[in-house]
Parts: C-alpha cells; sequence; structure tokens
C-alpha cells in the first residue's frame, strides 16, 4: 500500500519510519511513503504557499497553484491512488472507514496548516475530506499519521502471524475485554479465576461477555450501532455462556 503524503512540514514523517509497526512495515515494503512539499511547486524567487484571505479575517490560506501541482505530481506518481484531505470538515473516520481505506491500493494524503485550504481545490482536485475526531490541531500532519497507523497496522503481515489486528475489538464494534499479566495479585487485587482455568472456551465467553458489558456501560452507542447480525451472535453466546453455567 502506497502512502504519498502532501506537507509543508515532511520531517515531522520521520518518526513513521523510526520503529514500530508502521516503521517495520514501511521497511518490509508493505507500505510505502513519499513526501512531497508545496514549497517546491510554489513558483517564482518568494515561493508562496500561503496568502492573506479574501474578505479578510485572521490567518492565512494555502493558495491553490503550489497544492494542486503538488498532487498532480503525485497522482502521476501513484495513479492508482485518490486524494483525501485532512481537516476538521471532513467526514468523521472510524475503524469501519479505516478498513475501507486498508482496502485501497494506496491514498494521496493532503496535511494543510493555516486556517485551510483555497475551496477550490476541494472542488478540483480532492476526491474525500476525512476528520479524525471534532477538535482542530495546528496542522493536518498529525490526523495523516493516525490514518496511516490505523490502515497500516491492518495490512497482511504487519503486526507478524502471531496475532491479526481483526481480533481487535473496534473491529468486532465492541470495546476491548481487561487485560491482565503477572504477577496474578497486587496490593491485594486478583486476576480473574477464569483466565487462570485453562479452559480456553470459557476464557473466550467471559472475554467476549466483559466487552459487551463495557459497551454497553461506556459506549452504548456503539451497541446501538451494531448491525443485527452482529447482536444475534453476541445473542448465541450469551445463551451458550448461560446454558454453561
Ligand atoms: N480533526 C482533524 O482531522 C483535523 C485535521 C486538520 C487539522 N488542522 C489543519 C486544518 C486543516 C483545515 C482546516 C483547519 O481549520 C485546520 N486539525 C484537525
Amino acid at each position: 500500500m502506497r502512502f504519498d503524503v502532501i506537507t509543508l512540514f515532511p520531517e515531522q514523517f520521520r518518526i513513521l519510519s523510526r520503529e514500530g509497526v508502521v516503521a517495520r512495515a514501511l521497511s518490509r515494503g508493505i507500505a510505502e511513503l513519499r513526501l512531497w512539499n508545496p514549497r517546491d511547486f510554489a513558483p517564482g524567487p518568494h515561493r508562496r504557499v500561503d496568502d492573506r484571505p479574501y474578505g479578510g479575517g485572521p490567518g492565512m490560506v494555502m493558495l491553490f497553484e503550489p497544492l494542486a501541482a503538488a498532487i498532480a505530481a503525485a497522482r502521476a506518481a501513484s495513479p492508482k491512488s485518490q486524494v483525501a484531505y485532512l481537516s476538521p470538515q471532513g467526514t468523521r473516520l472510524d475503524q469501519d472507514a479505516i478498513n475501507d481505506i486498508a482496502a485501497k491500493p494506496g491514498w494521496i494524503l493532503l496535511a494543510g496548516r493555516y486556517e485551510g485550504i483555497d475551496e477550490r481545490l476541494l472542488e478540483r482536485c480532492i476526491d474525500q475530506e476525512w476528520s479524525i475526531g471534532d477538535y482542530v490541531l495546528s496542522g493536518g500532519e498529525l490526523p495523516a499519521m493516525v490514518v496511516m497507523d490505523a490502515a497500516i497496522r491492518l495490512l497482511p503481515g504487519a503486526l507478524g502471524h502471531e496475532r491479526s489486528a481483526y481480533e481487535d475489538s473496534h473491529m468486532s464494534g465492541l470495546l476491548d475485554c481487561p487485560h491482565f499479566s503477572r504477577p496474578e495479585e497486587i496490593d491485594g487485587l486478583r486476576v480473574p479465576k477464569v483466565l487462570l482455568s485453562g479452559d480456553h472456551g470459557a476464557i473466550a465467553r467471559w472475554r467476549r461477555q466483559q466487552a459487551l458489558g463495557r459497551t454497553w456501560l461506556k459506549r452504548p452507542d456503539l451497541l446501538a450501532k451494531m448491525t443485527l447480525d452482529q447482536a444475534t451472535t453476541l445473542d448465541q453466546a450469551t445463551t451458550l455462556d448461560q446454558e454453561a453455567r
């Protein structure tokens, strides 16, 4: 999977190739990253990439021409990639959206700065607009890295064979179950007996029930969103557990 990122701060992306799942995926060629700086596409001696907004108001707007040229160059290098702009005005991403993103051959991510970009870019050059949450950051670089991390970890081989991202809680539409490790007792707090029992069926049911209970308590909105078939599967698991008791 290939990511082309258009950013005024390419140095910020070094962190991705240093350590962790994304760095390993990049070094193994499971994912590729190429950076494009709009300043390299800005004409004239001053190579301007921003200017004051028409109509007045605070801050600066990123200019159409350098961004359109950078996008065109990235599209030429990655013809199968669509262009996505990270902004608070974008479609809110969730795990389903990330699954869809990870299924594509590549993406050209535009990281905005200042007050945003000339609106005509959205008309002419951008295919999708995404938000990682309802808050404003100083730039789109961190949101771009969030999207890359969430998508790359889903790629085959990225997490290694010992586990698949598809066991993650949010892949099941639920919050995660509790996790415990050594020692068995800390300050009077013990590990739930079932996890020490070696009964993998009982452990799987306990974990499912814990995930369901936590989701019910902390994020009932996620339960409402669950599709009927998932809910049916949960019912079956719960019924099995009640029969087992
Ligand atoms: N929630 C997000 O995904 C997100 C994305 C970008 C960003 N900052 C750059 C920017 C870009 C456009 C307009 C704007 O006001 C700020 N901040 C938050």
